[in-house]
């Protein structure tokens, strides 16, 4: 759950999605390679255009899975020379310290934090599940239910599945209003297991009818919510308040008139944490709670967590007898794009003592699954000046390659499967 929360800190970088974002050739033209190699001039045209790469393919990577070296920083040492060779103020340098000292705290923190969600996040969805880890529950046994979740843009659909699924749950980078069903996340517990679906499309004008330009779309897409067990419809409760939007209104409404009986609808007033008076949040739980064709309505925030445990087990009660649809032990794609991201970004913080890992851009660019089953994984180091460019690089590419080296060796013990990654750093045009 944790790690979901902080995976999708991550989604800013997913965003640049990669079939958008064009892999331009031109900056392959000059570059040097992390691979040991001669001194590479610099001069700064060249670095206008240059970018560095480091490219597994170029090395042997497995077995350099303990190569992880620590820092040798020394914060003295430092202090030392600064006052002596450079007659800097020692007060100051020691301020000055006191603030890096705290600064490497920090990212030491970060690094370590996102290492434990990063185990988190390949590991099972819920701690009490931990000693059922090996269990296997026969399809006769097995109970599932499928839940759509509807909701204008921003309504907190994404945020909601993340809290309820936990570690499982893609910290998705959704091909928004291109495919009607798309799953959000998928929860196993013991012998339940529910997957939560989007159901992007579902456009209303202002009259609370559907769009006409793109009908065949959008009635394909109203068409697909019946066939889920449970509907959940999600508003903005923050947003009702504040500045009310008709059409999320008319859409509670019609969803709740059009109620099929094969399926049970939900309401979900979200952002509750965001209401601070109590008497504005009864108000608006008091418009929408007698709303026909609800079976029930939840208060919750999804991101914060208040009145999700309710939701959950209502939905887990929900469970019919049927065989799962998803493996469970299976990773979605989204979930190991921000993996790979995750895990360079750890190197990044370990390796580079200073503020650039915040300060790059850092794009998934390309991800392909070959056919021998490997992966390749391309991502851009995209840096705002030539001196950060050339600290990630490193000498003769070292930094780069190192950091390179070891990401891809942790990806694939976590992916199980040969990954070819592809690092490339370059100077923002
Ligand atoms: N304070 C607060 N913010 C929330 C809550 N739920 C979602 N948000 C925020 O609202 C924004 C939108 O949340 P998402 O979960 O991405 O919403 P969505 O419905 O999936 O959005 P689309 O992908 O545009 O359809 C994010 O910035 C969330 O952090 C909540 O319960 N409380």
């Amino acid at each position: 759950m944790k790690a979901l929360r902080v995976l999708r800190s991550f989604n800013s970088s997913l965003s640049s999605n990669p079939s958008k974002t064009h892999f331009n050739s031109s900056i392959l033209h000059h570059f040097y390679s992390a691979q040991p190699q001669e001194d590479h001039p610099t001069t700064l045209e060249e670095d206008d255009t240059s970018s560095s790469v480091f490219d597994s393919s170029q090395y042997d990577v497995v077995g350099s899975e303990n190569n992880v070296s620590s820092s040798t920083w020394d914060e003295k040492y430092r202090e030392r020379v600064k006052s002596k060779v450079f007659g800097e103020d020692p007060l100051e340098i020691k301020r000055s310290s006191r603030i890096l000292i705290k600064e490497e705290e920090k990212r030491r923190r970060a690094a370590l934090l996102a290492r434990t969600l990063l185990e988190a996040a390949i590991a099972r969805p819920d701690e009490e599940e931990e000693d059922k880890e090996d269990m296997v529950v026969k399809e006769k046994d097995q109970m599932s239910l499928s839940v759509g979740i509807i909701g204008a843009p921003n309504a907190g659909k994404s945020s909601l599945t993340n809290y309820m699924v936990g570690t499982k749950v893609s910290a998705v980078s959704r091909k928004t209003n291109t495919t009607t069903h798309e799953v959000l996340g998928v929860m196993t517990k013991g012998k339940t297991q529910i997957c939560f679906f989007d159901t992007p499309g579902l456009m209303l004008k202002k009259s609370g009818f559907p769009h006409k330009d793109i009908k065949a779309r959008i009635e394909s897409a109203w068409r697909s919510i019946d066939l889920y067990d449970v509907l959940i419809v999600i508003f903005d409760a923050h947003r009702h308040l504040t500045k009310p939007d008709s059409r999320v209104v008319r859409l509670i409404e019609r969803m709740g008139s059009e109620a099929n009986p094969k399926q049970k609808r939900l309401l979900c007033i979200n952002k509750v944490d965001l209401i601070e008076k109590k008497k504005d949040l009864l108000k608006v739980a008091e418009e929408f709670k007698d709303l026909p064709g609800y079976e029930r309505c939840f208060t919750i925030s999804g991101l914060k967590g208040a009145g999700v445990k309710d939701l959950t087990k209502f939905l887990m009660e929900q469970a019919l007898k049927r065989p799962w649809d998803e493996d469970p032990l299976i990773m979605s794609e989204e979930v190991m794009k921000n993996i790979s991201l995750e895990v360079v970004r750890e190197k990044l913080l370990h390796y580079i003592h200073q503020e650039i890992p915040y300060g790059i851009d850092h794009r998934l660019m390309d991800w392909k699954e070959l056919r021998d089953g490997s992966l390749r994984i391309e991502q851009h180091l995209i840096t705002h000046k030539i001196s950060q460019r050339k600290i990630l690089v490193g000498k003769n590419g070292s930094k780069i390659g190192r950091i390179g080296i070891e990401a891809n060796e942790e990806l694939r013990t976590i992916f199980k499967r040969n990954v070819h990654l592809v690092l490339m750093v370059r100077v923002k045009s």
